[in-house]
Formats: structure tokens, C-alpha cells, sequence
């Protein structure tokens, strides 16, 4: 039997995407029929799988995604978020990171709404092909060396996806390890001068937007041995409130770390963030971090769900990680 379908739809081919499908393989042909009696994973699916899956059927911003192809409706999360907000400059180049891209439509929406010498950079502890415009490592964002890598990423380009494609070809095999810093792909039309404002600045990154939270363990979707497609494998939030909140605050800490190293004074972060009991925590932090915080919960972001964004503009000079955590 075959199993055909990323996890997030619990191993099951909805029928109204897929009918039947034929394999071939050279000389060997296997042909998948989705029937009710066929298949009798179909009929296993449970009761929450089945409210995803119509709940992705009639949702129109994942309509709206698939037309415009976009790769998540996340995107317009980012779009809403901008046409308020205004972080992105079409006429002004800029350093821009974008924190768990995968599967990289926060990354298409950057590219687009910003300057065509803008150099952006897509970070995700899975591995995944980044739109056209965008560069990418896989690495993750709570290990320090990932911070380091980010910023020689933006001083030296070159030097350090040639760095990386050598470590990664020294790998006699692949590492699963999640925090092995690895080249994915490195985009096109990629601007060869370095933009920083003071030689010996480490403040390089004009714009950090973060969309993380946390992966869980693949638990399905084995079958696939394709990496592009390892977001699609991986369920995402546990549904456990407090683990998601804890784990968000984590992921949201790293960036807000990341701003106080390597961002601009006047520089920009966006995060979402899971709310619970710790965010008014988060909050001070950043307030201590940047001239103004907004909590905004785009009109994209499904009203049930409990992630919501801090907007963060203007950060102040001299404020260091110390200075805020200790
Ligand atoms: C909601 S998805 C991002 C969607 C993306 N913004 C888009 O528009 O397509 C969250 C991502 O955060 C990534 N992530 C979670 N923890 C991470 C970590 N510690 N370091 C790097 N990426 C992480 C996950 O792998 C996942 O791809």
C-alpha cells in the first residue's frame, strides 16, 4: 500500500485532490486508486484532520495563496502586516533576515515589496529551496553560531556560502542534526556589494521578521525521501497551550538577541509569538529594545488561533543583550 501525503493531512490523500495516481518506475508501473474502499487509511481520519482539511478547503486566503503562487497563506500575514506598518523600502536597498522561512512565502512577500538590490536571507532549522531573490542556510536559530554565520553572511557574502558549501561537501554523510549550519542554495540575482553603514559596525541587518515557532518530530510522511518537502512532513504547533507558548517565547528571545547584535539603530522586528502568561515579559523586553511596540493581529491570522505579532520599530542605540536579559 501506498502512503502519499504530508503529515499535516495525517498520511492521507484527501480525495477531492487526488483521484488516482500511476507510478512508474522503469518498466514497473503501480497505480494508487483514493477510493472509501480502496483506501482504508481515508476512513481512519480523525476528527480533527478532518475539520483541517475542509477548514483548507474553504479558506480563502489559502485559495487566494494557491492563485497568486504563493507557497503558505502566511504571506498575507506579512502583506497585512506591512501595508500597516510599512518595514519594507522599495527605493532604499536593505539588509533583511527572515527567521524559520520554510516553507518561504514571508520570503517571496520580502522580495517583492522590497528593493531589487536588497539582500534578504532565509533561516529555518529544516531544509528547504528558498524563492528566487533569497538566500538560505539551514541552521538553528538558538545555537550562537547561526548568529555568527548570519552575520558573516551579510559582511562577506561569498567567502561564507563558499565556507559552507565545503563543510557541506566534507560531510561524507548527510547530518540529521538540526543544528549543523548547512548551505541549502544560495538565490540569484543576488547583489554582489555588501551594504553596511560603518566599517567596523557589527549592525548590518536593517529588517528581522520572524514567523517561527516550533517543529515537532517527523512522525509520518516516511515514506519521502525528498528534503525540499520536509516542512510538509513535520506537524507544527503541539495544540498544547503551554507548550507553544513556552516554546514561542524561546524562538521570539533568539531574534530579539539576534536584533541587539547585528540590527541597525532605527532597524525593525517582527515576531509572532504564541501568547500566554510569559509575553508581557517579551514585551518589556523589546520595549527596552526598540522606540515603539505594537501588538497587531492581522486580519489573515485565523481569529481562533492564539499566535499574534509584535511589531517593533526603531531600535535604540546602544541597547545591548545584557542590558535587557540580565
Ligand atoms: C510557520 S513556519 C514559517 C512560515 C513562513 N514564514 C512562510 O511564510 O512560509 C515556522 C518555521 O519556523 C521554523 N523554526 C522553528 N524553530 C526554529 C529554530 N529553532 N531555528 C530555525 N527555524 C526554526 C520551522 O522549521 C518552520 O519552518
Amino acid at each position: 500500500m501506498i502512503t502519499l501525503i504530508p503529515a499535516r493531512l495525517g498520511g492521507v490523500i484527501p480525495s477531492t485532490h487526488l483521484k488516482s495516481l500511476t507510478i512508474k518506475y522503469h518498466n514497473i508501473s503501480c497505480r494508487y486508486q483514493s477510493s472509501s474502499s480502496s483506501s482504508s487509511s481515508s476512513s481512519k481520519k480523525s476528527s480533527s484532520q478532518s475539520r483541517w482539511l475542509a477548514r483548507s478547503r474553504n479558506d480563502f486566503y489559502t485559495r487566494k495563496a494557491k492563485e497568486m503562487n504563493m507557497r503558505s497563506r502566511a504571506g498575507f500575514k506579512l502583506q497585512e502586516i506591512n501595508s500597516k506598518f510599512h518595514l519594507f523600502n522599495k527605493s532604499k536597498v536593505q539588509n533583511i533576515v527572515d527567521l524559520g522561512f520554510a516553507p518561504g512565502a514571508w520570503s517571496q512577500v520580502a522580495a517583492s515589496l522590497s528593493h531589487t538590490n536588497s539582500k534578504i536571507l532565509g533561516v529555518d532549522i529544516l531544509p528547504c529551496k528558498p524563492p528566487k531573490g533569497v538566500s538560505s542556510i539551514q541552521a538553528n536559530i538558538l545555537s550562537k553560531r547561526t548568529h555568527q554565520t548570519i552575520y558573516e553572511y551579510f559582511v562577506n557574502n561569498d567567502k561564507v556560502m563558499m565556507n559552507l558549501k565545503k563543510r557541506h561537501a566534507t560531510n561524507d554523510q548527510e547530518s540529521t542534526d538540526a543544528v549543523t549550519d548547512k548551505l541549502v542554495s544560495l538565490g540569484e540575482d543576488l547583489p554582489t556589494k555588501t551594504i553596511i553603514d560603518k566599517k567596523d559596525s557589527r549592525q548590518v541587518v536593517d529588517l528581522v521578521i520572524s514567523d517561527m515557532y516550533d517543529p515537532l518530530p517527523q512522525v509520518t510522511g516516511f515514506w519521502n525521501n525528498t528534503t525540499n518537502t520536509a516542512y510538509y512532513r513535520m506537524a507544527n504547533t503541539s495544540g498544547l497551550k503551554a507548550k507553544d507558548h513556552g516554546a514561542s517565547m524561546d524562538l521570539c528571545e533568539a531574534g530579539l538577541i539576534l536584533c541587539l547584535e547585528l540590527l541597525k539603530d532605527g532597524g525593525a522586528y517582527v515576531c509572532k509569538f504564541y501568547s500566554g502568561g510569559e509575553d508581557v515579559v517579551l514585551e518589556h523586553r523589546l520595549r527596552k529594545s526598540f522606540d515603539s511596540v505594537t501588538r497587531f493581529k492581522p486580519p489573515a491570522s485565523r481569529s481562533e488561533s492564539r499566535e499574534d505579532y509584535f511589531v517593533c520599530r526603531g531600535r535604540k542605540p546602544g541597547v545591548t543583550p545584557r542590558g535587557v536579559f540580565v
